[in-house]
């Protein structure tokens, strides 16, 4: 497929480098009004411009990882030279609904919400369209099933969608970050505890996925009765880890509704 991704920024490098790498048969074009710390996308295969229009009739899919308020923008220049498109949005907070009155019934809009470790295929890129463009959605499933996993869900839960597996990914970090912290204060140099952490989150998000039980039916086999585990987990729980994660969700959420 021919991927055309206007916004060279965060997200749009990491689904541009993680197509590269996780499924090299895409021709990948890239755009951003300022593309020199993007250039090097070129020695691994992408077409890099500043112009939004560049063989973009070509596309198969256009992908929008733009901010909100550039939306109207680059839809006034990529439009007067598109129709029958399918146009895949990561732009938080904007509507199937509201983007499909942007481009009009010429073209298709999907919602995607992928994250940046597509960089590494393994997003969780949660993907809405209308029952009319289910067919047409099929390619965008498809390239981001390559990117990780691609989820469909209903539009309604875009927002909370946004929040768990978007922002979700500095949430999981911050809790890395917090226990690397730690880690120091009881001896260990940063870079040991850091990638002591890191694998540490990654075991226990493998036996889950792998396992697909509940968290607690893990956290009990660790939970010695009398041991270290449950010391700790009831120390933080005490000071509100779950409770300060979930009015974090819950706040994140409320910032996206407005
Ligand atoms: N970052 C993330 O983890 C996620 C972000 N999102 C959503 O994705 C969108 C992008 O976020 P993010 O990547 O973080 O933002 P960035 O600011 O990093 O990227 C946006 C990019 O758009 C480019 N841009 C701005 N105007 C134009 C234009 N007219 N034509 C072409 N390119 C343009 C900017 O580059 P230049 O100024 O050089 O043009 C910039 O690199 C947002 O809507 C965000 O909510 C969704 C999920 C995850
Ligand atoms: O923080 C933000 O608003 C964007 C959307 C999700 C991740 N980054």
């Amino acid at each position: 497929m021919k991927v055309h991704i206007i916004g060279g920024g965060n997200l749009g490098v990491s689904i541009a480098l993680g197509l590269s790498k996780f499924s090299p048969e895409n021709q990948v074009t890239i755009t951003r009004r300022n593309t020199s710390s993007i250039l090097y996308l070129e020695k691994l295969g992408a077409t890099v411009s500043t112009n939004n229009i560049h063989q973009i009739q070509e596309a198969d899919v256009i992908i929008l990882t733009i901010k909100p308020y550039q939306v109207d923008t680059v839809l006034a220049e990529i439009l007067p030279v598109i129709s029958n498109k399918i146009i895949a949005s990561a732009v938080s907070g904007l509507s199937i609904e509201n983007l499909q009155n942007k481009i009009g019934t010429a073209n298709s809009a999907i919602r995607i919400m992928p994250n940046i470790a597509a960089q590494f295929g393994a997003s969780a890129t949660c993907i809405a369209f209308h029952e009319k463009d289910k067919d047409k959605a099929q390619d965008v499933v498809s390239l981001f099933q390559s990117l990780g996993t691609a989820p469909i869900i209903d539009e309604k839960l875009m927002d909370a969608a946004t929040v768990l597996a978007a922002s979700g990914t500095a949430f999981a970090l911050r809790y890395i970050r917090a226990s690397m912290q730690a880690g120091i204060e009881i001896g260990f140099d940063w870079q040991t505890a850091l990638a002591i952490s890191a694998q540490t989150v990654k075991g226990a998000a493998e036996m889950l996925l792998e396992e697909k039980v509940h968290p607690e039916q893990l956290i009990d086999r660790v939970t010695t009765p009398q041991g270290c585990t449950i010391a700790g987990l009831n120390e933080m729980e005490m000071h509100g880890f779950s409770s300060s994660l979930i009015r974090g969700i819950k706040t994140s959420l409320k910032q996206i509704k407005g």
